[in-house]
């Protein structure tokens, strides 16, 4: 209430002012707002501000917490990821924590058959000591559900703090927790194999299990010096983020292994994963619906992978050409002209077919500019027909290495009888190696050969099995069997060092991009 002013109080300049005086003060504001609009606004902002500061001020005395929350899908709506931080996070409070929660989750083992995983439950709540154990922030995890069509449910750690270690919550435990949590997934996380499956898994179209294929390079049966290639190259790559900056290229690598049924090409990209402890993403490509479903899941394959598409030729219909207008691709290979003819007879074939992923998307997928968006990236293509896919497709830049798994040669057969027989050399020995020449036989069909069938089984038995299928195979199918792979191999150059009959017995490389000198 204005008041006029009894003598004796305290004079304030509201006890001053008359009615007449805030009326007219209000019209002339109400005109300067007319005449000065910004001014007006400016005034109001500055007000708005320090109000906004008093309240953030006090809301910091009632309730100093400040959180953090990390949610386990990130990235804009429809095209969702799991999120790298979400996962550090979790190995992290996994291995740091999990013994001080109450209630925890139990999951498949890590390393060991027989142990369990720990981790947080939905709800959990858990502490952590930063400042050298001085002072605790808390953890929690929960599930959010969805909420809008466009939302994703999922889960999230929200870590709460005090105003007071604000700096030191973000500046320096975070990253701290983050690194942690990437050390403990490089090196003694169970790794994970994920698959597209349609209508399956999260919103980023993978489904996981964990991978647990056991087979290495040590126990692959191949050429010594060919494998002793292929694990350089591999660890040279793994070793390259350096020197793929300096060139400006993304860091990434392409291996086509190509050769017949059973010559160990699924088998060499589980010895790949292992050896630079990778996931794996199986991409099975008939199930992709679009070159935007191809690339929503390009997306979702995290660094440190490998992404597979086996027997790449029986995927798609991808060995003609390009279909028209589908060609934005700079790249120099050229099509074969029996292909240009099947273009229209292909477009057909493509549109009719459930998957409409084209030549074009594929190669954007491989090397475009979302090819880019991760590192430390490997893409493995299988076939056994190499004969059949766009020159394109293999190309130089998309795949680097090509690598030919041929039937099985006597080093790799010694390679075998070592790993499965215990055996360095036997009388038997010799009678292998000379029916070797002459008989194709894959090294999974010499591994059955020789792989123990019951109590009475011993080398012996299990060479002479070996020398009894490959001389009936001379008998029976071998003749045909070369013929057959001379014949596919007719279009093809005979490759350097290949024998007599244009046949080739061990695994050759051709590296389209020499093995870099990090
Ligand atoms: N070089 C090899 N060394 C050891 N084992 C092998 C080798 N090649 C094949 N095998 C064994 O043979 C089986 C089949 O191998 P794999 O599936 O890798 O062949 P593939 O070439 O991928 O066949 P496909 O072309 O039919 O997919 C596996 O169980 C594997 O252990």
């Amino acid at each position: 209430m204005p008041n006029s002013g009894t003598p004796g109080d305290t004079p304030t300049i509201l006890t001053k002012w008359t009615w007449m005086d805030a009326v007219t003060l209000s019209l002339l504001t109400c005109l300067f707002g007319l005449l000065f609009p910004n001014l007006v606004n400016l005034q109001q902002q500055i007000f708005g501000r320090r109000v906004h500061r008093r309240v953030r001020w006090l809301a910091s005395i009632v309730d100093p917490d400040l959180s953090v929350t990390i949610r386990e899908l990130d990235g804009p709506a429809h095209m969702k990821r799991s999120s790298d931080a979400y996962e550090d996070v979790k190995a992290y409070l996994g291995a740091r924590c999990s013994r001080k929660a109450r209630h925890l989750l139990g999951e498949a083992a890590r390393n060991a058959a027989d142990k369990l995983e720990l981790s947080m439950r939905n709800g959990e709540e858990v502490a952590d000591e930063i400042k050298g154990g001085t002072a605790t922030v808390w953890w929690s995890l929960h599930f959010i559900p969805r909420s809008t069509e466009r939302d994703e449910e999922g889960y999230q750690y929200t870590l709460h703090y005090q105003e007071c270690h604000r700096d030191d919550v973000l500046c320096k435990y975070l990253p701290d927790v983050r690194r942690k949590g990437r050390h403990i997934l490089d090196t003694d996380r169970q790794r994970k194999i994920m698959t597209n499956i349609s209508g399956w898994g999260p919103s980023d179209g993978w489904s996981r299990m964990l991978f647990k294929h056991p087979k290495t390079f040590e126990t692959l049966a191949m050429d010594p010096s060919t494998k002793q290639e292929i694990i350089d190259d591999l660890k040279m790559f793994q070793k390259g983020r350096k020197y793929y900056a300096k060139l400006g290229k993304p860091w990434k690598r392409g291996y086509l292994l190509y050769g017949p049924p059973g010559t160990g090409k699924s088998t060499m990209v589980a010895a790949m994963a292992n050896l630079l402890k990778y996931d794996v993403y199986d991409i099975e490509l008939t199930s992709v619906k679009s070159n935007t479903e191809l690339r929503k899941l390009l997306i979702g394959i995290k660094n440190k992978s490998i992404t597979v598409i086996e027997d790449i030729d029986c995927s798609l219909d991808l060995t003609g050409a390009r279909k028209d207008g589908d060609d934005n691709d700079d790249d120099d290979g050229t099509i074969a002209p029996e292909a240009a003819a099947r273009v229209a007879q292909d477009q057909d074939k493509v549109t009719s077919s459930r998957s409409q992923v084209t030549l074009s998307g594929l190669l954007n997928f491989i090397d475009g500019l979302w090819s880019a968006c991760g590192e430390e990236r490997i893409i493995v293509f299988t076939t056994n027909h190499i004969d059949k896919l766009d020159p394109a497709l293999i190309r130089r830049g998309r795949m680097d290495m090509h690598i030919e798994m041929s039937y099985c040669c006597f080093e790799a057969f010694k390679f075998l009888a070592k790993l499965y027989l215990n055996k360095d050399s036997h009388r038997l020995f010799g009678a292998v190696e000379k029916l070797l020449r002459e008989v194709e036989m894959t090294p999974a069909d010499v591994a059955e050969n020789l792989t123990l069938r019951s109590d009475d089984d011993d080398a012996e038995s299990c060479l002479q099995r070996l020398v009894g299928e490959l001389k009936k195979r001379r008998t029976t199918g071998g003749k045909a069997n070369r013929a057959t792979i001379r014949s596919n191999n007719a279009a093809r150059a005979v490759p350097a060092g290949a024998t007599e009959d244009g046949r080739r017995r061990s695994p050759r490389i051709r590296a389209r991009t020499p093995i870099a000198p990090y």
